[in-house]
């Protein structure tokens, strides 16, 4: 609710809406492009044109991050943008004496809030919330901050603990595909939308080197394995198998090539979510052996769901 408007309030008054609409056309009509401005607490008076029109400017002007205070807007630029996410980048940020006077970014948010554990004298617990809405780029920017984790939070002195470093690094973005195959799926608003709700926790120890992360998700839409709206899909790991297992495999898991299954509607759309081989090695890498995976995969109640939203109705054999 819109309280005070360059210092004047806002009551209802014919004389209150008179110098607002002033105030917004001296706004939109200065000099300055809006799509500078990028803190929207700068943005006067606030109105949600002024805000939008200013963050569409910034779209506009392949600028996609935008301050709110303490608070940093992501815009999803349903496009790859590969230099907003380079090794060179973060690590500028990184090296920055301020890194909160760059650019508004989501690796100045990452390096904020490791620099506030690592100034305090008994490291106190940050947490960064992701929210959004379906599609806004949730799972990206996890994604980004856990890659700029991996870089930042990793310089030991020794080749061997660079070599556990590593390690660590590699299976903490594995856990990423592995998540996503399970508990993402294509809906109308998000080719890979997460189904469930995670909190990611990244480990560090006294000398701000990542240990580990814990991962614990809740709420996954499990109703979805039965029942999908129309142009939607099931979970990715269902079409992944379809598609990706081999004849042996197929045989093993009583999946005749070309079967054609009510629960997994639109497999004749392709995603680049749906390759099996990503899957199983970022599980390799994870410590899940082939194996334990192919155990995974032949798990009986996955056979018999399968089976049992057959097309016909029937079981196989
Ligand atoms: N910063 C970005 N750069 C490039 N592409 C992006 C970016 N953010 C999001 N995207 C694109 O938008 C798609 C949707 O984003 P994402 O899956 O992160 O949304 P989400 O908020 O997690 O959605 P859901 O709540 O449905 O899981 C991504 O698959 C990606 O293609």
């Amino acid at each position: 609710m819109l309280q005070q408007v360059n210092g004047h309030n806002s009551s209802p008054d014919a004389h209150g809406r008179k110098r607002l609409r002033e105030d917004l056309q001296e706004f939109l009509g200065r000099e300055a492009p809006l799509h500078l401005l990028d803190d929207l607490t700068k943005v006067n008076p606030v109105t949600l044109e002024t805000v939008l029109r200013c963050l569409q400017a910034r779209y506009m002007a392949d600028t996609f991050y935008t301050n709110a205070g303490c608070t940093l807007v992501a815009l999803n630029p349903f496009k790859p943008v590969p230099q907003l996410y380079s090794p060179e980048l973060m690590r500028e940020y990184h090296a920055a004496p301020q890194p909160q006077k760059l650019k508004p970014h989501i690796f100045s948010v990452g390096e904020q809030t490791y620099r506030n554990v690592k100034s305090l004298i008994e490291p106190v617990n940050q947490s960064i919330v992701v929210s959004g809405e379906s599609g806004a780029g949730k799972t990206w920017t996890s994604r980004c901050l856990m890659k700029f984790y991996a870089v930042v939070a990793a310089s030991p002195t020794s080749w061997e603990s660079h070599k556990i470093a590593e390690r660590i690094e590699q299976r903490i973005l594995n856990s990423n595909p592995v998540m996503e195959a399970f508990g993402n799926a294509c809906t109308l608003r998000n080719n890979n939308s997460s189904r469930f709700g995670k909190f990611i926790q990244l480990q560090l120890n006294r000398a701000q080197q990542m240990t580990g992360a814990a991962v614990q998700t809740y709420l996954l839409e499990k109703t979805r394995v039965a029942c999908q709206a129309s142009s939607e899909r099931n979970f990715h790991i269902f079409y992944q198998i379809c598609k990706g297992a081999s004849a042996d495999e197929r045989l093993q898991w009583h999946l005749p090539e070309g079967a054609a299954f009510s629960w997994l509607p639109n497999s004749e759309r392709t995603l680049e979510e749906d390759c099996f081989e990503v899957t199983r090695e970022a599980m390799l890498h994870l410590g899940i052996n082939t194996p334990t995976q192919n155990n995974i995969f032949k798990v009986r109640r996955t056979a018999v769901a399968l089976r049992f939203g057959r097309g016909d109705g029937q079981l196989f054999s």
